[in-house]
């Protein structure tokens, strides 16, 4: 936790503000037994009832002030761990971007999600508690035993006997259950990972029929959290009954031997009532103690999950750069050289040993049997993952070498799922190119085959898309999708799979848009259709991994099996030879 304590410098003054006024309410509250007191001992005593008034006054008045400091305490502490935790947020949020892939697939979008919400939360909360009682409880506990002293220090030795008790007791509670505060955080984790799962799965659980499945699944994971939960509680429950215990029996042991005190003329009777009243203001105060011990101990394992993330480096840097003049025009527009890649905790290679040229505005289809590395290899080219061995090249030069944002412009990726955000169709398109012209846009909807579709919504490109596009059909997001791709006339554009939706005809009428219109990019077509890819300059079929063969349709057929086998088990002898 303390590795986040910088976030508190930029709320310095409501840290000084809201303590100080928390202390002098606890000031106030410890005067009030003293006035309490004074109203028995003289105003009872000698039935002076403009004294029992005047001091009555003084109380609420006490009171009073005591409630304003309270509001001030809270007003600083609202501002400061408000804040803290929109800081905190923010450079989450700016850190989670900065990672690349293999860490995103391994921390996983759950847990981003639940440290980025619930575990900021907790860390707010203890800065507001850090502010609002961490001074005030000790401080309680302290005045109310030396204001005791003040009064009779003979009597006030049972205080001395009594908060060392309370405290045993406070310790034996916390240190059994702040371990399952560190353990119930990863049980909310796993709510997460199924709510998610769930919600996003909607329609296949529906159509599986697997509703009853999946709410015993939730109830599972929501149970452990309970469970957890409930030995706690079990742990705390303890504490109330143990320290009332302890408390009323030293209440006893004031009165009984207070009364004596009174006897022997040392007390007063109103002196008495403030002692019981201290006491009952160290057992509330110790009674907040444990609950600032609990609020801690979930920030601390809060703060624990933050940190992991922010220690998270990318696990590989972008380059210095690349100026664009030191580009070749003869140097193949893609080369790989001998690349190899295994994910990250997988002991096999997803690629191995592969290696081609692609030049500049051919269009190249790369097949193979679902797992054989398609998306995989394609993920290697705008540098989402690094290769394990060998080196990709873009343009003659590594991709190591360029920045993050050069190498992703020259790319236009439509990803195999179609993921687009809550916005208009225009701003959805936008996103391959802010400042694009109404021209530009409406040309890349005419050539993914989107135009009948969007001037045909009442309100076109200014149509509302709703969070992941879940009022779109599966085609229409998919042409959205090679659209926005396109918008930004990219260098290379890349079809990862992306035609899935589509009908047949719409299919090879995008082609034919995409083979007469654009020229000048190099467009990369991976699919498991030969169809989609049989009139591409050169085909790289992809086994296991491996390069099963690379060439032209009619090599291919003639010379790799593998590609001859999808051929025959997808197309008419016609259409193998047209
Ligand atoms: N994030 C990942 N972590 C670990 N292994 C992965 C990951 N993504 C893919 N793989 C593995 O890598 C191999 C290649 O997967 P890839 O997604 O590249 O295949 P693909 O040819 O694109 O398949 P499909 O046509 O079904 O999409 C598979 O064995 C797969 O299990």
């Amino acid at each position: 936790m303390i590795k986040l304590a910088h976030y508190l410098k930029h709320y310095k003054k409501q840290i000084i503000i809201g303590p100080m006024f928390k202390l002098l309410e606890a000031i106030f509250e410890l005067i009030v037994p003293l006035v309490m007191a004074s109203i028995i001992d003289v105003g009872i005593k000698h039935n002076d009832i403009d004294y029992i008034i005047k001091m009555g006054g003084l109380m609420v008045l006490l009171g009073f002030m005591g409630l304003i400091f309270a509001l001030i305490c809270q007003y600083n502490a609202s501002i400061a761990s408000q804040g803290v935790g929109t800081i905190l947020r923010n450079d989450l949020f700016k850190h989670i971007q900065s990672l690349t892939f293999p860490e995103l697939d391994q921390i996983g979008t759950n847990s981003l999600i639940t440290r980025i919400t619930n575990d900021v939360n907790q860390i707010q909360l203890a800065v507001a508690m850090l502010i609002r009682l961490v001074i005030r409880a000790p401080f309680l506990v302290i005045g109310s035993i030396i204001m005791a002293m003040v009064l009779d220090l003979k009597l006030s030795s049972i205080f001395i006997i009594v908060a060392p008790i309370v405290s045993v007791i406070l310790y034996y509670v916390m240190s059994r259950s702040i371990p399952f505060y560190k353990i119930r955080q990863s049980k909310v984790d796993k709510i997460s990972l199924v709510t998610r799962e769930n919600l996003e799965g909607s329609r296949v659980i529906r159509a599986f029929y697997k509703q009853k499945h999946e709410i015993n699944r939730f109830e599972a994971a929501n149970q452990e959290v309970t469970d957890i939960v409930i030995r706690v509680g079990k742990l705390s429950a303890i504490l109330n009954p143990a320290t009332f215990a302890v408390l009323n029996i030293a209440i006893i042991a004031i009165i009984w031997f207070g009364s004596k005190r009174v006897d022997m003329g040392i007390l007063a009777q109103g002196q008495i009532i403030a002692f019981v009243n201290y006491i009952t203001q160290i057992s509330l105060a110790l009674v907040v103690v444990a609950n600032l011990v609990v609020i801690f101990t979930k920030a601390s394992a809060s703060a624990a999950r933050i940190n992991e993330i922010f220690n998270t480096r990318p696990s590989f840097d972008e380059g210095n750069g690349i100026s664009f003049d030191s580009f070749s025009q003869n140097e193949p527009k893609i080369s790989l050289k001998d690349v190899s890649f295994s994910y990250d905790g997988s002991k096999e290679y997803s690629l191995n040993n592969i290696s081609f040229d692609i030049y500049s505005g051919q269009t190249i289809g790369i097949i193979g049997g679902t797992g054989s590395g398609k998306s995989t290899l394609i993920n290697l080219l705008p540098r989402f993952y690094e290769a394990t061995k060998g080196e990709v090249f873009i343009d003659g030069k590594c991709v190591k070498d360029y920045t993050f944002q050069q190498i992703r412009r020259k790319f236009g990726l439509v990803p195999q799922k179609a993921v687009l955000f809550k916005g208009t169709i225009s701003e959805n398109l936008r996103w391959g190119k802010e400042d694009a012209t109404n021209q530009e846009i409406e040309r890349a909807v005419e050539l993914a085959q989107a135009a009948d579709f969007v001037n045909s919504k009442p309100e076109k490109y200014d149509t509302m898309i709703e969070q992941g596009g879940k009022n779109l059909s599966g085609g229409q997001k998919q042409r959205l999708t090679i659209a926005r791709a396109l918008v930004g006339n990219p260098d290379i554009l890349i079809l990862d799979d992306s035609s899935s939706a589509l009908d047949y005809a719409t299919d090879a009428a995008l082609r034919k848009a995409i083979k007469t219109n654009i020229t000048d990019s190099t467009v990369i077509i991976v699919s498991q259709r030969a169809n989609c890819i049989k009139h591409a300059d050169n085909i790289i079929v992809l086994e296991e991994g491996h390069i099963a063969g690379i060439g032209t349709h009619e090599q291919l057929f003639e010379t790799c099996n593998t590609y001859k086998e999808i051929c025959l088990s997808q197309l008419s002898s016609e259409e193998v030879h047209k």
